[in-house]
């Protein structure tokens, strides 16, 4: 299989390597965690201040030899408090804020998440997601080492350039010459390096999907081996991708970080060989000199190794933005509402209510639905059918409060829904949805709710296979229709109102869906819990007050029954 390095996906533009943007980075991980606040950057600067001290010991001792123990002995405590003490400390400090940082991250980027629409969750693939929220977190949180230590070379070079200067004033210009032309030489790779950084985040966020393939499919996946190599051989190409842009991207950052170095190494080659030529002062002077310059050596190495990393924060902190973008312009504002719970209701009404699924692309028409009118009362028992893709689901999505209707509206007790009360009013509904999800633990369930749990697991037939162990299922390793009937025990235990039940039957064998059709729903209605439920079961419509068929994205029909009894 070929694989296109360039175009196997269609990176986003790199942002240009404005100024702004690499304080924005650097403002971002200094606030982050704790911040400028945190003990941290006072490590860091008393970390380079005694190394800034121990410069200037040391070539004391070297100028006084002889005269005493005091400059050997502030010296050597220097030595220890810089190292020993601060930089230990530093390290430790700049560890804890890596971690903050990225629970800081990940927790805003979770919270957003779980607040995010309906369109956004069901929009398919969020490999991006997955990426921002792993791999880009933890590149950018680490950076903050970097950045601290950069921060405390930097504080080093700001004491002994001046310093190399008062000694030397030509080894001062030779310093300041090979920083210098060290800036110049990282500045002239660290564009493209950031740009193959950028296309390599994207090939990760591909990367991700492809792994949520193999999750998601493995069953489709076993019965094709032809399925299967193809996707094996796709997710190769990604990863390839990936190893080939992230490649080129460390090889430039490693390019620019030895231009930066060698230009340090030079200066030191020009400091043994000609220095003796050109400057005064014997061999004191020489010792000085070296050393100060040895010891400018630590820093700008660190400086240089740090600025690569902070444009890998860069390309990492602009992946996380965009995703964070899309996430807060698919917030929906009924989930970040403060709620008020709502437990009872006597009319729920959609009044030409309508709702467009999907965006129009190529090969894509979206789907509309309505005008809708409808009304719903306590202790009705409602199903609702039609063809598949005719709008069954999306009708319970816009019932239940989880889409917003396009035009229209929906009102509670004869007052409209809006942003602020939908929260609430959504706590009137439990729910199995066709596409369900059974979470391993009862998550939120009062002690009531669990104990009617236990009941309804017994009832529906699975206290063999499953036990209520405090809010966790002691297993969740089920048949298809057996994790049904699981969510169905917890959406009945959870004693709202209402009811919504999409397509439960579909996957029940007869003995379970006569108890669910002659037992339960008479059950319901006659507890007066409002039930609405999809179901292509014809012959048991009988057993309903009321059937609504839809066709293309309308009701067709509205009909109240007499039940069969
Ligand atoms: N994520 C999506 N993006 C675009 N269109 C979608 C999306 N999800 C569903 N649709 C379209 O919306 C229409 C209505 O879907 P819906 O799930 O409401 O139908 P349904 O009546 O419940 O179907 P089924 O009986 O097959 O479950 C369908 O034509 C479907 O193709």
């Amino acid at each position: 299989m070929s694989v296109n390095f360039e175009m196997t996906t269609s990176p986003e533009v790199a942002p240009k390597n404005t100024l702004r943007l690499r304080l924005e980075v650097v403002r971002f991980l200094l606030g982050a965690g704790g911040g400028v606040k945190d003990r941290i950057v006072f490590y860091t600067l008393l970390s380079g201040l005694s190394r800034a001290g121990m410069i200037f010991a040391i070539n004391e001792t070297a100028r006084r030899h002889g005269e005493g123990f005091g400059w050997p002995v502030v010296m050597l405590l220097f030595c220890v408090v810089s190292m020993v003490g601060f930089g230990y400390l530093q390290k430790v400090r700049a560890f804890t804020l890596i971690t903050r940082i990225e629970a800081q991250m990940r927790n805003r980027l979770s919270t957003l998440l779980l607040r995010a629409n309906i369109d956004f969750l069901i929009s398919g693939r969020h490999g991006k997601v997955y990426g921002a929220m792993t791999a880009e977190v933890t590149q950018l949180a680490q950076a903050v080492v970097f950045l601290v230590e950069g921060i405390g070379a930097c504080v080093v070079l700001l004491f002994a350039i001046p310093y190399l200067f008062y000694v030397s004033w030509i080894a001062g210009l030779a310093a300041l010459g090979a920083l210098i032309i060290g800036g110049i030489s990282f500045a002239f790779l660290d564009g493209p390096a950031r740009r193959w950084a950028y296309r390599a985040a994207d090939s990760f966020a591909l990367y991700c999907d492809r792994v949520t393939d193999m999750l998601g499919g493995w069953k489709e996946l076993r019965l094709r081996a032809s399925r299967r190599a193809a996707l094996e051989a796709e997710t190769q190409g990604v990863i390839e991708t990936q190893v080939f842009r992230r490649m080129r991207s460390e090889r430039l950052f490693a390019g620019s970080t030895a231009g930066a170095q060698s230009a340090v190494a030079l200066l030191l080659c020009f400091v043994v060989i000609a220095l003796p030529y050109l400057q005064s002062g014997g061999a004191v002077a020489m010792f000085q000199v070296l050393t100060i310059v040895f010891l400018v050596n630590g820093p700008t190495e660190m400086v240089f190794a740090a600025l690569p990393m902070l444009s890998k924060a860069e390309s990492s902190y602009v992946k996380i933005k965009q995703v964070e973008a899309d996430l807060m312009a698919a917030q929906s504002l009924a989930l970040a509402a403060p709620q008020q719970t709502v437990a009872a209701f006597s009319e729920i009404a959609l009044r030409q209510v309508t709702a467009d699924v999907g965006e129009a692309r190529e090969g894509v028409v979206p789907f509309h639905l309505g005008p809708v009118d409808l009304t719903f009362h306590p202790g009705e028992t409602v199903f609702i059918c039609g063809g598949n893709g005719s709008g069954k689901t999306t009708l319970l999505s816009l019932i239940t409060g989880m889409r917003h209707p396009a035009k229209g509206e929906i009102t509670l007790d004869g007052v409209a829904l809006t942003d602020a009360t939908t929260a609430g009013y959504r706590e009137l509904f439990s729910a199995v949805f066709a596409q369900f999800h059974l979470f391993d633990h009862a998550y939120g369930l009062p002690e009531s709710e669990l104990e009617a749990l236990q009941a309804r697991i017994a009832q529906l037939g699975l206290a063999k296979r499953v036990q209520l162990l405090g809010d966790k299922f002691s297993n969740t390793s089920l048949s298809a229709g057996q994790s049904r009937r699981l969510a169905l025990a917890v959406a009945l235990a959870e004693q709202r109102p209402i009811i919504v039940l999409d397509e439960f039957a579909a996957d029940q064998d007869p003995a379970n869906r006569a108890f669910f059709y002659d037992v339960l729903m008479p059950e319901l209605s006659a507890s007066g819990r409002l039930v609405l439920a999809v179901t292509h079961d014809d012959h048991q419509f009988g057993k309903c007050d009321r059937l609504i068929k839809m066709d293309a994205g309308r009701i067709v029909s509205d009909e109240y029954l007499t039940k069969e009894i």
